[in-house]
Order: C-alpha cells, then structure tokens, then sequence
C-alpha cells in the first residue's frame, strides 16, 4: 500500500495545531492577554471513525470543532480534512462538513421541521428536488415524521435536539461534527439521541464532544482526552480502561473504624474511606494489593466484599488529575 492510500483513508490530520485567543479587560483600559485554548494538538481521524473527544470545561473541545469546521483559523500548526486545508480550501470543504451543537440555538421557531430543513438546504445549494427527499428520509430517521408539519415551537426539547441532528445531515456531509448533542436532554432522550447517532454513523465520519464518559464508551471507537489544551492520551474507550486495570476498587460492608485505619496502611493502597452508605471503600494502585486488602478483611470476618474495575470516567479523572476540575 502507497503512502497515498493511506493518507486517503484519514479523514482528520491535525499537527501541532494551537490557538491563542487576545482577550481585552475594559478595566485596564483595554490591556490584553493571551488565552491559550489549544497548545500542540496533534490527532488523526480514520474515515468512517466515531472518534470522541472528551475534556472538562475550557479543556479546548469547542475551540478545535470550530477549526475543523473552518469557522475559525488555527494560529499554528495545520489541519486538513478530507484532504483537504481547513485555511485555503475552506470554501470547497464547508459543504462536506456537518456541525450539531447542542442547546436550542439555530431553530426558527415558526417553521415546520420539514420547512427548517427545506430552508437549510437551500442555503447550501442542494437541489430541490434532492432536498425534499432528503428531508423526508432524515425526518422519518429521526422518528419526526409524524409531526415534520408542525412547528417546531411544539417539539420536545429531543424532537429539537435530532431536528438539529437533521440539519447537520441535509448536505449529507463527510464528516459530521457534534459538539456535546446530548447536553441538555434527559437520560431517555440523550439514549434515543445515541441510538440515532450510531444509525447514522455509517458513510461518514464522526466527531463527538461530550462530558459523558458513558456516552464515549458507548458510542466512540476511540476517544481522545484533551486537557489544558493538549491531548492527554488517544486510546479506544476498552484501553484506556485496561491502562488503569491495576487500579482496583474494593467495597466492604462492617468495617470498624480500628480496621479502616488498618487498611489506610496497607502498602499500595490509594485511599480508604467510609462512604455515605456504610460501605468501605479502598482504592488500590499496584498489582496484588487486592488480595491482600480482600485477606485482611476476610481475616477480621468481613464477609459482604465486591471488586470492580475503574470505568472510562475514572480513567478520565486519573489521567487529567487536578485539571479535571479546572
Ligand atoms: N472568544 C474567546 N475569547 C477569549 N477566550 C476564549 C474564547 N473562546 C474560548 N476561549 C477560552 O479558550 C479556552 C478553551 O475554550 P473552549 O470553549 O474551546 O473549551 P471547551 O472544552 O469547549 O469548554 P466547554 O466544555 O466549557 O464548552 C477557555 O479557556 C476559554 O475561556
């Protein structure tokens, strides 16, 4: 295989990208300062990925969805999509790109779901007749067809959020970007909203923010945490999970307090703590230190014991440390 093939089958190339935001204080007569929201980014995408980008607030995830959309220029580095330079060729790209964010913005309250996505169409030159069977499809998709010819003032905020989905689609774009979609939503719409996505995510390309470390696992081939303005780690949601296996959680119920100081000194273990519920827990950071947390406790005749594994949020807080909260 050519180096050219390869190259064909990225649809994301990212290097060293940074962005600097000047920001002006009125109080100090207009001094400004330098906000550093990405900081050598560097990231590829794979055609037809669901790839997740996960972050805290500030972390830098809408910042980098703006570039790729072209919406914004990065201030170093280089970004291609689809081949092709989001700076100089930005104009040919537009059409192939999809944004979604989430919230309420952008809806015209007084058209119908079947007109917003008409009048969108329009905008980016499809077709009419193109249009109108695409809009009908995505509305069905969508499971909006029933009320396509009702205004959208009368949706649910989840009717909303995949008339949004649709939107983004009406170009039938290449790469779809979705900044945090199910923000907002209730757990049965952020679930139906996920289901949608992974219906739609054959032919194209996927990039998805979110805070939901669930929602990564359960939609995203790989996911990519970003911190400060720097990828912290690129990994498939199951690795990034296995590179914290040596850290185990173990749950007891009926330890005194004599035992949970016991346990506090146990050589590799993280934290021991008694949580609202009566239960113990004890974290642990090195191979073996379960089972000898697990004896002792079998030892002082504690018997209602359990073991698990951290998941991708824990993952997330351990790999981000102290910048998960900033
Ligand atoms: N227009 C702007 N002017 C100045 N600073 C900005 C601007 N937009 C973003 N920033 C700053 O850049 C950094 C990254 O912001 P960005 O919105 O990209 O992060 P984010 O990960 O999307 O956060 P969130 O999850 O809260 O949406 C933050 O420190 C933010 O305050």
């Amino acid at each position: 295989m050519s180096e050219d093939d390869g190259t064909a089958r990225r649809a994301v190339v990212v290097r060293g990208l940074g962005r600097t935001y000047t920001r002006r204080r009125r109080l100090l007569r207009g001094a400004a300062t330098e906000v550093v929201a990405l900081d050598g980014v560097d990231l590829e995408i794979a055609e037809g990925e669901l790839h997740g980008l996960l972050g805290p607030n500030g972390a830098g995830k809408t910042t980098f969805c703006k570039i790729l959309s072209t919406v914004l220029t990065p201030s170093t580095g280089s970004v291609a999509v689809l081949g092709m330079d989001v700076v100089r060729e930005a104009r040919r790209l537009r059409p192939l790109i999809g944004v979604v964010m989430g919230g309420e913005r952008g809806l015209y309250y007084r058209l119908t779901g079947r007109e917003f996505l008409m009048y969108w169409s329009a905008l980016y030159g499809v077709a009419d007749a193109v249009a109108r069977r695409r809009a009908a499809d995505l509305l069905d998709r969508l499971r909006l067809a029933e009320r396509a010819d009702d205004r959208i003032e009368t949706y649910s905020r989840g009717m909303k959020q995949r008339l949004h989905l649709a939107r983004g689609l009406v170009t039938d774009p290449r790469l779809l970007l979705l900044d945090e979609p199910t923000a907002g939503l209730d757990p049965i719409g952020a679930k139906t909203f996920r289901e949608m996505i992974s219906e739609l995510r054959r032919d194209r390309t996927i990039l998805l923010t979110t805070h939901d470390m669930a929602e990564a696992e359960q939609l995203c081939d790989r996911v990519t945490l970003i911190g400060g303005g720097k990828v912290i780690a690129t990994e498939t949601p199951a690795t990034l999970g296995a590179a914290l296996t040596r850290h185990e959680r173990v749950d007891a119920h009926g330890v005194g307090d004599a035992l949970l100081a016991e346990l506090t000194g146990v050589a590799g273990v993280l934290a021991a703590e008694r949580r609202p519920d009566g239960w113990v827990r004890v974290e642990t950071g090195a191979d073996g230190v379960s089972a000898a947390v697990l004896r002792l406790l079998l030892d002082a005749g504690v018997t209602r014991v359990r073991t698990s594994l951290p998941d991708l949020e824990e993952a997330y807080a351990h790999l981000l440390g102290p910048r998960a909260d900033a």
